[in-house]
């Protein structure tokens, strides 16, 4: 019980969803005595459910985050998991499965409302006992209300898109997977921005403004223009990939993180979102149009930087017509707008 107890505290001592699911398999491993455990990420791309692990821990080892090399990939088909996917067609709780080796594997989707987004899986070479099944009952029920907390202060509450505070964590970790790969080839700072062709994958930060909004309260009211940010936050999050990440910064300014893609390709899935708001009629206030700024992500250039140069092409955009989208290295390069400097001083505007 004691073990239990002080699982519980660790798990609920956390305010990052890394440090709840490392949390949450260690305790899971002890107190199921696992051969291993597993954190999957369940992800709906274009109405199929891929899987995909995200922290592992074997019997004897410290628990880690599971590295992907493709951070575009959403995983494996479910149809490879096929007692795991009958289990989330069925909206039950668990399912398990004994495979030719002899070994159990129970999974455990963590349901919150109809969608389960998250899984445990526990593997063992011995079928679970009543009272195994029953505590780790009880992690999941403390771990589902505590990723719902976590969920509900990361999210925006009128939209449900992230909100800035998670921008922030989320810009910091693909700047740290930009230097990865810029240490894993040992080149100097910014050498690898100079080295990238056109066509090569990198990532990318666009900030969304929708044009005029003042004049769609002003004209409509409030709850239309409330209505006008839900749908454009409907509208962002179909529009971009399930691995790119979008927020709503505040009032009606949105930013999208676009995770490696060509600069080609971050052109035309940009422009696609703004032709999808151009083309969308919205109940009562008719058409509704955005503007987009954007800039590649560069590992070396801190955040305020990035997006200032985002919010530069932005206003680029604002003041040669709206519903416009302008890529600021461009601007740039044709001498429409100025270079701004990432060093130490600019940090601090
Ligand atoms: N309905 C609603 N309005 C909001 C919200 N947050 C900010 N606003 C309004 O958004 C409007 C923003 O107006 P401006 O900054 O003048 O920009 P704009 O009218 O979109 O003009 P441009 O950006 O130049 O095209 C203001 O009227 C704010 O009151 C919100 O959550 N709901």
């Amino acid at each position: 019980m004691d073990s239990l107890l002080k699982h519980m505290v660790d798990m609920t001592g956390h305010r990052d969803h890394t440090m709840l699911d490392v949390s949450v398999i260690s305790a899971v491993q002890e107190l199921a005595g696992a051969r291993q455990t597993r954190v999957l990420t369940l992800t709906s791309v274009r109405g199929q459910l891929f899987v995909r692990p995200r922290a592992i821990i074997v019997c004897g080892s410290p628990a880690r985050m599971e590295d992907h090399a493709d951070p575009s990939c959403a995983g494996d088909p479910i149809s490879l998991f096929p007692a795991l996917a009958a289990c989330i067609a069925r909206h039950e709780q668990s399912a398990d499965q004994v495979d030719a080796d002899g070994n159990h594997t129970l999974w455990l989707p963590i349901w919150l409302g109809d969608k389960a987004n998250t899984c445990l899986e526990i593997v063992n070479p011995t079928p679970y006992t009543s009272e195994t099944i029953h505590v780790v009952g009880g992690i999941v029920s403390v771990y589902r209300n505590f990723q719902n907390l976590l969920d509900y202060s990361e999210r925006d509450s009128l939209t449900g898109l992230l909100n800035r505070k998670t921008f922030d964590d989320q810009l910091a970790k693909m700047l740290q997977a930009s230097t990865a790969e810029q240490d894993a080839l040992a080149l100097p700072p910014g050498e690898l921005e100079r080295r990238r062709h056109n066509d090569e994958e990198r990532q990318w930060l666009a900030v969304v403004d929708v044009d005029h909004f003042k004049h769609v309260n002003d004209k409509f009211g409030h709850l239309y223009g409330d209505e006008v940010l839900i749908l454009i936050a409907n509208l962002l999050t179909s529009s971009f990939r399930a691995q790119d990440r979008v927020f709503r910064f505040g009032g009606e300014e949105f930013v999208v993180l676009l995770r490696s893609t060509s600069q080609a390709n971050a052109a035309r899935i940009i422009d696609r979102f703004r032709s999808n708001v151009e083309t969308h009629e919205f109940p009562q206030v008719g058409k509704v149009t955005v503007s987009i700024g954007y800039v590649s992500i560069s590992a070396y250039q801190a955040p305020v930087i990035i997006l200032g140069q985002a919010d530069q092409a932005l206003y680029y955009a604002k003041s040669h017509g709206r519903n416009k989208v302008c890529h600021y290295d461009e601007l740039v390069s044709g001498g429409l707008l100025q270079l701004i400097e990432s060093n130490d001083e600019a940090e601090f505007f």
